[in-house]
């Protein structure tokens, strides 16, 4: 019998390994004041963020009462990257605990990879500053492929980059799109309560919710992946 291949640990990035907060609403807010818009608040983004940055800045200017014509997004996308590339990291950080689960998952021979709906330059380029991208196979943006999550092959996708297999992968994620990515992919999800979700993330109906990285171990990942093979047997 051929060994099971290596689990793979898939994450979303904003509000799931990274706390972007300040930094997206300080973006946000700078490409925004371009119109003459007030600005928006932490709370806001959780009904902002999940739909990469073009969307966001649709969001936010039609949140304002300034809902935009075609034409007029892509100088504003251009400056809110010009802003964000140009401040990374600031003061965006890991969630806590986050560096040691990872270590401990690689020391048991896991995978691990990034699946965002950010721009893959933004994306690989605020891990680099953060001395992270040598734990990820593979790392994948919004605009890697022609779709993008809830899409199941932005997932599916993302394993097959990082050497995965669908029946060894789980995703963590913190909003919707990552819930439903998993749900379409047919693997099984974690869900973090500490991200951007607009609602709470129970209703999401993930596989499991962790509070903290310190409950993400191998022994989890194992369980899940073993009660969802049990599931879909069924
Ligand atoms: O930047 C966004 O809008 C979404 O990013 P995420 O998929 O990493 O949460
Ligand atoms: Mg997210």
């Amino acid at each position: 019998m051929t060994p099971a291949p290596a689990p793979l640990v898939v994450f979303d990035l904003d509000g799931t390994l990274l706390d972007t907060h300040t930094d997206l609403v300080e973006s946000l807010n700078h490409t925004i004041a371009a119109l003459g818009l007030e600005p928006v608040t932490y709370d806001d983004l959780t009904h902002l963020v999940g739909q990469g940055a073009r969307v966001m800045i649709e969001r936010a200017c039609r949140l304002r009462g300034h809902p935009l014509s075609a034409d007029t997004l892509p100088p504003l996308v251009e400056r809110f990257v010009a802003h964000y590339a140009g401040n990374m990291p600031g003061h965006t950080q890991p969630y806590p605990g986050l560096i040691a689960a990872m270590d401990l998952l690689k020391s048991g021979g896991y995978r691990l990879a990034v699946c965002t709906n950010k721009m893959e330059s933004l994306a690989r380029g605020l891990l680099e500053k953060l001395g992270l991208t040598g734990y990820f196979d593979a790392i994948t943006g919004g605009d890697t492929f022609e779709y993008r999550k809830p899409d199941a092959r932005h997932l599916t996708s993302t394993i097959e980059r990082a050497g995965g297999d669908v029946s060894r992968t789980v995703m963590v994620g913190d909003s919707i799109n990552d819930i439903a990515v998993a749900k379409n992919a047919g693997v099984p999800s974690i869900a973090v309560p500490f991200g951007y979700s607009d609602v709470p993330v129970n209703t999401l109906g993930p596989d499991h919710i962790i509070t903290h990285f310190d409950e993400l171990t191998t022994e989890l990942v194992e369980r899940l992946l073993g009660e969802y093979a049990e599931k879909v047997a069924v």
